[in-house]
């Protein structure tokens, strides 16, 4: 059994392990120290023991992981059935991780339509980008977005396939998606990660995303559950060179019983046009420096003249001047543009743990010490409405 163990031929029932504790987690009764049930397992008590009478006992859970073998990436489709792009990206990675265990990487797709309907083309270039083999499982409940019934079907092929790594894509879905399949496996979920390793000789998983804030880098192993889950933020990675050599297998695969009914759907609200951020090849942000909403305008001329699409900051959305689905960073998107040019933001860890993955940054601020100038490629000094402007014109005279 795992938890907290007193050796009571060592304890002298001094009390300091109750002094640490912030969970009435321990108490001395008798000058013999006792657990009870507030223990959260942190080991302060440990620590603090002066004559090594608490130890902490973490025992696996008997599991077989040996049973384990290989890595599964959960894509997501639109409305017609083509595969999400953060769908080739997590392809790309789990490519890597399946090298360093030299093992196969499967993707499951789940598509709207009907299982049988049509066949299984459409899904080479998953192959091209790396994957072993695509499964293709087909479904209405898919097309109308419904979790459940996705969980379902991922469960059963997670129980089909035995992989020890599984990832999906951070999108709406897939942050509803992922935790309801970590519940009916009974296993751990990594949120957002932003790098993904693998101990090439455990297949322990190395999940890294950032705690606190976004002011430290946690990595985050689960070495006792399998599989190992986690959901990957788009735009993070890049989406690997296609190589349309590669030789992969689609299968088509049913979709699984659910036992949650379909919900019903009362009303239907016009979707938006489906375009995120996160797919522009040139992105403008704009933050609090470009001081109110009527001056937006002028970013959004830049972008227009660049072919741009147009983020913002946090800020910026609380302030109501754009949608959260603008917001770019750590509670917004990740954007890797080839091009992001940055008006009047002042580059908080929040907000670059968004922008790692742009090829070419170009920051205006009108503060030179502000921290997005020292995370720039290229940095303007000056009044961000102004450069935004001068750069406007320049490009719609050419
Ligand atoms: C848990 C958590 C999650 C968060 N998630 C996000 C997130 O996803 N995305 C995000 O963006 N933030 C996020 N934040 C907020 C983040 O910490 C910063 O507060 C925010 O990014 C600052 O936005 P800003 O740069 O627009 O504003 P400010 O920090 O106010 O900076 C404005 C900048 O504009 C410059 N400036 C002012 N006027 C001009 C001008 N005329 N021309 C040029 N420069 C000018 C100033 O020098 C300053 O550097 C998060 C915070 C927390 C705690």
């Amino acid at each position: 059994m795992s938890g907290l163990v007193v050796d009571a031929d060592l304890c002298v029932g001094c009390g300091r392990c109750v002094r640490v504790c912030a969970n009435d987690g321990i108490e001395v009764v008798d000058r013999l120290a006792r657990v009870l049930p507030g223990c959260v397992s942190c080991g302060m008590c440990v620590d603090a023991c002066p004559v090594g009478a608490l130890e902490m006992v973490r025992e696996g859970t008997g599991a077989d992981l040996s049973q384990w073998s290989g890595v599964l990436v959960v894509a997501q489709t639109d409305a017609d059935g083509a595969p999400l792009p953060v769908a080739s990206e997590l392809v790309g990675v789990g490519r890597g991780l399946a090298d360093a265990r030299g093992c196969a990487l499967r993707v499951l797709v789940l598509a709207p339509g009907t299982h049988g309907c049509a066949c299984t083309g459409g899904f080479s270039g998953l192959g091209a980008d790396g994957a072993d083999e695509v499964l293709v499982s087909r479904s209405p409940r898919f097309g109308a977005r419904d979790c459940a019934a996705m969980a379902a079907t991922v469960a059963a092929a997670v129980g089909a396939t035995k992989p020890e790594a599984v990832l999906f894509g951070a999108t709406d879905l897939g942050r509803e998606l992922a935790p309801r399949v970590a519940q009916r496996l009974g296993c751990g979920l990594t949120a957002d990660c932003t790098g993904l390793a693998v101990d090439s000789e455990t297949g322990l998983l190395l999940q890294t995303r950032p705690a606190f804030g976004g002011n430290l880098m946690a990595t985050i192993v689960s070495p006792e559950a399998r599989p190992q889950m986690a959901t990957v933020r788009p735009g993070v990675f890049a989406a690997p060179e296609r190589d349309a050599s590669r030789v992969c297998t689609v299968y088509e695969m049913p979709p699984a019983p659910c036992d949650v009914a379909a919900p019903e759907v009362l009303a239907e609200e016009p979707a938006d046009d489906g375009t995120s951020i996160a797919a522009c090849d040139v992105l403008v942000v704009v933050g609090r420096g470009i001081r109110d909403k009527k001056s937006l305008a002028v970013a959004r001329r830049l972008a227009d003249a660049l072919g741009a699409g147009l983020g913002c900051t946090r800020p910026v959305v609380e302030a109501g001047w754009l949608d959260h689905g603008c917001q770019v960073g750590q509670t917004g998107v990740s954007v890797a543009p080839r091009l992001l040019v940055s008006l009047g933001v002042s580059g908080a860890v929040q907000h670059l743990a968004g922008i790692s993955g742009a090829g070419c940054v170009v920051a205006v601020n009108e503060d030179p010490e502000a921290p997005i100038l020292a995370a720039a490629d290229y940095a303007v000094v000056g009044d961000c409405r102004e450069v935004a402007r001068a750069w406007a014109e320049a490009l719609e005279n050419r």
